[in-house]
């Protein structure tokens, strides 16, 4: 720690930066800044200065507000607490709407560019009948703090905070949500509404129960506590995301199409409603609960088969296996890649490259590692050729994106 931690400073802050924080320089250092929007005079307290490249910095006082400046959605969140207090998870709700949307497009384009090397105009799209970003979030987990207490954790610590509401969920949670009960000896709480059967909780690591999805006509499985798109309309929103992505004249049925990093089979569904019970599709999940449900989910269709496995293993051992009918069928496939937030890494793009798919539909929420893997698939002779972005996670700085790229 150096002689500037909680020290206050007057900033100008000029640009945003991925993660949710603006970018302001004092004295040629750059000092990352929370809370805050580009074109903004605000005073922020130093919270981290031990790197010698840039500081961290919270706003404590803005002095001249951003006409994009609104009052925040969530107060417990907002600008009314001091900033170690204040609850995490909605670090865009006190910038309009329109705007944050503005700012995630900044924040993928300069990705694109300096990590995936591409130049691309992106519009980032409002999901249908979003009023305001608020009332989406079907999942919400809750920390229990030593009082057995419970609420979100604050912006980047892991100190509860209490709240009265959470109106970044949907109706359905907030009535549920057990706010001002106690909870001692447990770790979380979650709060869920699927889509199908009424809001509910997972208090600790309780028995998984199954629940129920409804995605248009198409119902799927899945653990009560297992991975699920989080914004009520998400679901909808990527399945016919994909099914638009796909190049129709680059669809082979008959080829090895993969669904990578498939949860419960909701992409492979998409690619199987749009191209027909026939549709040879291996989906690919590390989580045996959801590759059961992914059995189930797609079993009407007769070539698709979940597998519980790794990616970055099963793909680097069918890359280093497969003979050649195998790799001609691969090479006429389709591969969906949706993984965490991390992305696909080095390890998978080699091995995908490697066989040459005709079509790639990359699902990302993290822009910068989408751009580092678009980067690594470039120099192994792929391109983008559409790329799309979505706001499925208003008042937060996340983004989704879903591209496709092509063997250039
Ligand atoms: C962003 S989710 C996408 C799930 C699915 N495509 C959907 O839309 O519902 C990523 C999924 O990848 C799984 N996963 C994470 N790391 C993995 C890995 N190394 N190999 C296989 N699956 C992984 C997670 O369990 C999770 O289900």
């Amino acid at each position: 720690m150096g002689e500037m931690q909680g020290r206050e400073l007057e900033l100008e802050v000029t640009n945003v930066a991925h993660g949710g924080i603006s970018v302001a320089r004092h004295d040629g250092r750059v000092v990352f800044v929370s809370d805050a929007i580009p074109g903004e005079r605000v005073r922020a307290r130093i919270t981290e200065d031990s790197k010698k490249s840039f500081w961290r910095a919270e706003t404590v006082a803005v002095l001249e507000p951003s006409p994009h400046r609104r009052e925040h959605v969530w107060a417990a969140a907002g600008p009314g607490r001091d900033p170690r207090d204040r609850a995490g998870g909605a670090e865009f709700g006190h910038i309009e709407i329109g705007h944050q949307r503005e700012l995630k497009r900044q924040v993928i384009t300069d990705a694109l560019s300096r990590f995936g090397g591409i130049t691309r105009d992106v519009v980032v799209e409002a999901l249908p009948g979003e009023p305001d970003g608020t009332g989406w979030r079907t999942r919400v987990r809750l920390h229990v703090d030593e009082d057995g207490g419970i609420g979100p954790y604050a912006a980047r610590s892991h100190r509860v905070i209490r709240v009265a509401d959470l109106p970044l969920a949907t109706p359905g949670v907030r009535e549920v949500a057990p706010l001002g009960d106690r909870f001692p000896g447990e770790q979380t709480v979650d709060v869920l509404e699927p889509s199908v059967g009424g809001a509910r909780l997972i208090i600790g690591t309780q028995k998984p129960l199954t629940i129920t999805e409804r995605v248009g006509e198409r119902e799927f499985t899945l653990d009560d506590g297992g991975f699920w798109q989080v914004h009520r309309a998400a679901a909808t929103t990527l399945t016919d995301a994909v099914q638009h992505a796909i190049d129709d004249a680059l669809f082979d049925p008959r080829a090895h199409n993969l669904d990578l990093y498939g949860g419960v089979g909701l992409l492979a569904a998409a690619v199987g409603d749009r191209f027909g019970s026939a549709t040879r599709i291996t989906t690919v999940e590390s989580d045996a609960a959801a590759t059961e449900h992914a059995g189930r989910n797609l079993v009407e269709w007769v070539g698709a088969s979940a597998v519980t496995a790794r990616v970055e293993r099963w793909i680097t051992a069918l890359a280093g296996s497969a003979g050649e009918g195998e790799r001609e069928r691969m090479r006429a496939g389709t591969v969906i890649l949706d993984p965490p937030r991390a992305g696909a890494g080095a390890v998978v793009v080699e091995a995908i490259a490697a066989l040459q798919p005709a079509q790639l539909v990359y699902v990302a929420c993290d822009p910068v590692a989408l751009a580092r893997d678009i980067g690594l698939f470039r120099e192994r002779g792929y391109e983008v050729d559409d790329l799309r972005a979505f706001d499925l996670f208003p008042n937060t700085h996340h983004v989704e994106a879903v591209t496709r790229l092509v063997r250039a």
